[in-house]
């Protein structure tokens, strides 16, 4: 177990209030990045305490932890025009910084009014995002980390908190 639902909720709760303090009275479109970030981007809409819009990306990273590789596919794009709008983009983890670096190149070409980034998990070395704000619910070691939206290959999205992937739990069948 690495962090609770309870955990987990009373962060979201606490982003979504720093979030409304750098937007004020702007309707930010909240970009969820489909799927590990289903499970944040819906909770982090709810605890947002004004008017958000949300729209879902849809995207396969092969990331790997050699920095100068990695692509990144768009299997569906946003139906909303961002153009002129306040973005934030969810998801659930940022590992190598491959998929948020490719997010952010994305959408800054469709000419939005700013582009804000928001994580549930970090893992530690992943370079900064200079010149784009980035707000994180939890900073966090490395491992694989499944729950609450996270997946290893398909398993372990429905958990309500959040765990550290054992090495029998990568074995397991079902
Ligand atoms: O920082 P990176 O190394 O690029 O990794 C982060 C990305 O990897 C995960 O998605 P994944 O590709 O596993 O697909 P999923 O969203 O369907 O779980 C996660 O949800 C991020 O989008
Ligand atoms: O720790 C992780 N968990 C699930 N998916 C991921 N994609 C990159 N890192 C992770």
């Amino acid at each position: 177990m690495l962090l609770t639902e309870e955990q987990i909720l009373a962060r979201v709760a606490s982003l979504a209030a720093e979030l409304h303090e750098r937007y004020g009275e702007s309707v930010p479109v909240l970009v969820g990045v489909l799927g590990g970030a289903a499970t944040f981007t819906v909770d982090l809409a709810r605890a947002y305490p004004a008017p958000a819009e949300v729209a879902w990306m849809a995207i396969k990273s092969y990331s790997t932890r050699n920095r100068a590789s990695g692509s990144v596919r768009l299997l569906k794009d946003l139906d909303v025009d961002v153009s002129g709008r306040d973005v934030i983009i969810v998801d659930g983890v940022i590992d190598t910084g491959l998929t948020m670096n490719w997010l952010i190149s994305t959408i800054a070409q469709r000419a939005p009014r700013s582009i804000t980034v928001c994580a549930l998990l970090r893992k530690p070395d992943v370079a900064h995002f200079a010149d784009t704000p980035t707000h994180v619910g939890f900073d966090v070691s490395d491992g694989l980390i499944v729950g609450y939206g996270l997946d290893y290959r398909g398993k372990y999205r429905n958990l309500r908190c959040a765990a550290l992937l054992s090495e029998a739990g990568k074995a397991a069948k079902g």
